[in-house]
C-alpha cells in the first residue's frame, strides 16, 4: 500500500477551484484586536461608530460569521489562552494549527526534554565560574513568556549547577492587569529565597516596563532596547534601589501614571555601596526567557551580533547566550536556544507565490512583521521578490498610543487602496492596528476614536475593492478592543474599591468576526453551515479559494461553499 507522502513531499501546484474564478483581486483585512463581545458600555466597537463593520454584518448574514481565535484553536496550551498576534497571524497565514511556542516551552520542561538540548548545555558552561542571567517579561499573560515557566527554568538551572543567578525582570501590565508587578516580584523573591537558602547567589539585578525598556518590536525605537540594555547588562540607570519591590514602590508613588507596568522608567538594583548587583560580564549565560520572537529579536542581536550598530553598547560582554526559542529562523538568531521553535511549513503565503499569485502585504511598523513575518510563519523576507512587495509605514514611535489614536489606518487604507486600483496585485493584505494598540493603552475614549479609525480605513479598501470587481475578507486575529473591562464569572465589571470598573488592557477570549464580498464573489458562495467551530487556521483555505484555488489537503478545511442559486 503506498504510504501518504509527508507535507514536505507534496506538490507545491494548486489545483483550480471547481467552481470560483482565478484572477480576482483579494483585499485581506486584518484588524488587530477586534473581537465580538455583546453590545455594553465597555464594548467599544459597539460604542464608537464604525458603520462599515455594522453593514456587513447586517447585510449577509450567510457572508459574516465568528470563528475561535484563542486557545487550542491557534495552537495554545489551553481553551483559558487569549489569542494574540503571533498565533493569530500564525494561523491565518499557515492555514494549520500548529503548536505554539507557549505550548512547546510547557512540554519541554514538563518531561525535562529542556535540559537536554544543546541550548542548555551550552550555557551551562558558564555554571561553574560565571552569573546566568534571566532576562525577560514577569507575566503570566501566556504571550511573550510566563511566570511558571520562569520558576521552573529558575528551579532547573540550579539543580544542575547555576550557582549565581540574576532576573532583569520586565513589567507587563499590558497582558494582565496594571499593577500586577508586585504580585509577580513578590511570588519571585519568594522563589529567590528559596533558592539562596540552597547556597543559590539569586537576586533580582534590574527592571523596567516593557513598553519603554527592551521589548520595543520591529525596529521601531532603538532607544527602548538601549534602556534595556544600560541596565541589565551594563548595570546603569536613572533609578538605583535596593530591591526590584521598592523600585516598584517608589516609582509608581512618585509618578503614577507615567510609572504605569507598562512604562516603568529602567532601574537597577544596588547592594550596601552602591555597586549594581548583577551586570552582565565576560563568562556569563544569558537565557532570554520569552518564547515569543516579535520584541525579543532587538535585543538577541545586541546580545549576539559581533558588528551590531543599532545604539552604542559601550561594553560588549563574551556571554553564552540562549533565547527560550530561536527567534528568527531565517536569521538563524540566535545561534543557541532552549527549545525549538514550531517549525511552520507550507504557508498560504509560499502556496500562493509558488502558483503565480502577486501579493502586497503593508501595516504599519508596530504591525508590519505580523502581515509579514508571522504571516508567512515566522519567515522574514519574501518568496519571491518579483511577485511580492511588502510595505512599512513608520508608526509614531516615543508616545503611548492613546495619544494618536487614529495611528496609521488612514495611510495604510491609502496605499492599499492604490495597490488595488494599481492591477499589480492578486492579494493586498493588511493589518489595521488601532483597536489593538490603543486598546492595550485602557484608554477607552481613545479605543473608540482608534475603532472608528479602523472602520473608515475599511471603507476605503472595500470602496477601492468595488472599483476593480475585486473580493474582500475582512477578519481580525484576536479580541481586545471589544472588552475593556475586567469581569466576574457572570459576565460582569469588577469594580475597586472606589467603585470604578476596572480596566482590560489585555486581549480576550472572544471570537472574532470574519466577513466576504465584493462584486467580485461568484453569486453561490456562502459560509459553510457545518464548521461551528472553525477558527483563524480555516480562513487561508477560504483565501487560497477565493484566488480560484483548492486548497492543499493538509489545511484546515474552507469556510465557504458555493451553492447554486
Ligand atoms: O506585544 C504586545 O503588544 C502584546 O503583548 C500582545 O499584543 P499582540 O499579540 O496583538 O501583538
Ligand atoms: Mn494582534
Ligand atoms: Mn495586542
Amino acid at each position: 500500500m503506498a504510504t501518504r507522502p509527508a507535507a514536505e513531499e507534496k506538490p507545491w501546484e494548486l489545483a483550480a477551484h471547481p467552481r470560483l474564478p482565478k484572477g480576482r483581486t483579494v483585499a485581506v483585512v486584518v484588524l488587530d484586536g477586534w473581537g465580538e463581545a455583546a453590545p455594553d458600555p465597555f464594548n467599544c466597537i459597539h460604542v464608537a461608530d464604525t458603520p462599515t463593520l455594522d453593514a456587513l454584518k447586517k447585510a449577509a448574514p450567510e457572508r459574516w460569521r465568528l470563528i475561535k481565535a484563542h486557545g487550542t484553536a491557534v495552537g495554545l496550551p489551553t481553551d483559558d489562552d487569549m489569542g494574540n498576534s503571533e498565533v493569530g497571524h500564525n494561523a491565518l497565514g499557515a492555514g494549520q494549527i500548529y503548536a505554539q511556542g507557549a505550548k512547546l516551552v510547557d512540554l519541554a520542561l514538563g518531561s525535562g526534554k529542556i535540559y537536554e538540548g544543546e541550548g542548555f548545555k551550552y550555557i551551562q558552561q558558564s555554571f561553574q565560574d560565571g552569573t546566568l542571567h534571566l532576562i525577560g517579561l514577569l507575566s503570566d499573560g501566556g504571550v511573550h513568556s510566563r511566570f511558571d515557566q520562569l520558576q521552573l527554568l529558575l528551579q532547573g538551572a540550579s539543580e544542575r549547577g547555576a550557582k549565581r543567578i540574576r532576573v532583569h525582570v520586565l513589567t507587563d501590565g499590558r497582558d494582565v492587569a496594571d499593577g500586577s508587578s508586585v504580585r509577580f516580584v513578590e511570588m519571585l523573591e519568594e522563589d529567590l529565597a528559596r533558592l539562596r537558602e540552597k547556597g543559590v547567589d539569586a537576586r533580582i539585578a534590574s527592571g523596567g516596563g516593557r513598553m519603554y525598556v527592551t521589548m520595543d518590536r520591529y525596529e521601531n525605537d532603538w532607544q527602548v532596547v538601549k534602556r534595556g540594555w544600560d541596565a541589565h547588562v551594563l548595570g546603569e540607570a536613572p533609578h538605583r534601589f535596593r530591591s526590584a519591590l521598592e523600585a516598584l514602590r517608589k516609582l509608581r508613588e512618585e509618578d503614577p501614571k507615567k510609572a504605569s507596568d507598562q512604562y516603568l522608567p529602567p532601574f537597577v538594583v544596588v547592594d550596601g555601596s552602591g555597586e549594581p548587583v548583577g551586570p552582565v560580564r565576560d563568562g556569563d549565560a544569558v537565557v532570554t526567557f520569552n518564547f515569543r520572537a516579535d520584541r525579543m529579536v532587538m535585543l538577541a542581536k545586541a546580545l549576539e551580533y559581533e558588528g551590531f550598530d543599532r545604539f552604542d553598547r559601550v561594553r560588549f560582554p563574551r556571554t553564552r547566550y540562549a533565547g527560550m526559542l530561536q527567534y528568527d529562523g531565517e536569521l538563524k538568531l540566535p545561534r543557541h536556544y532552549l527549545v525549538a521553535p514550531p517549525e511552520i511549513q507550507r504557508t498560504s503565503g509560499e502556496y500562493l507565490a509558488r502558483n503565480g499569485v502577486r501579493t502586497y502585504a503593508c501595516s504599519e511598523t508596530v504591525k508590519f512583521g505580523h502581515v509579514t513575518f508571522f504571516w508567512n510563519g515566522n519567515r522574514s523576507g519574501y518568496f519571491d521578490q518579483n511577485l511580492e512587495k511588502y510595505e512599512e509605514i513608520p508608526s509614531d514611535a516615543g508616545i503611548p498610543f492613546n495619544v494618536q489614536p487614529k495611528m496609521k489606518a488612514l495611510e495604510i487604507a491609502q496605499k492599499a487602496r492604490d495597490a488595488i486600483l494599481s492591477q499589480k496585485f492578486d492579494q493586498v493584505r493588511v493589518n489595521i492596528a488601532n483597536g489593538d494598540m490603543v486598546g492595550h493603552t485602557g484608554d477607552m475614549e481613545a479605543t473608540i476614536v482608534g475603532c472608528k479609525a479602523a472602520d473608515e480605513a475599511v471603507k476605503i479598501i472595500l470602496d477601492a475593492v468595488e472599483q476593480v470587481g475585486g473580493v474582500f475578507v475582512v477578519t481580525a486575529d484576536h479580541g481586545n478592543a471589544e472588552d475593556m473591562a475586567k469581569r466576574d464569572k457572570s459576565g460582569e465589571p469588577l469594580r475597586d474599591k472606589d467603585g470604578k470598573v476596572q480596566t482590560l488592557t489585555s486581549h480576550t477570549l472572544n471570537p472574532v468576526p470574519i466577513a466576504i464580498g465584493g462584486p467580485g464573489l461568484a453569486p453561490g458562495v456562502r459560509f459553510r453551515t457545518d464548521l461551528a467551530s472553525a477558527g483563524l487556521a480555516n480562513v487561508a483555505a477560504t483565501v487560497m479559494n477565493l484566488h480560484g484555488f483548492q486548497a492543499p489537503d493538509h489545511y484546515e478545511p474552507t469556510l465557504i461553499q458555493v451553492v447554486d442559486e
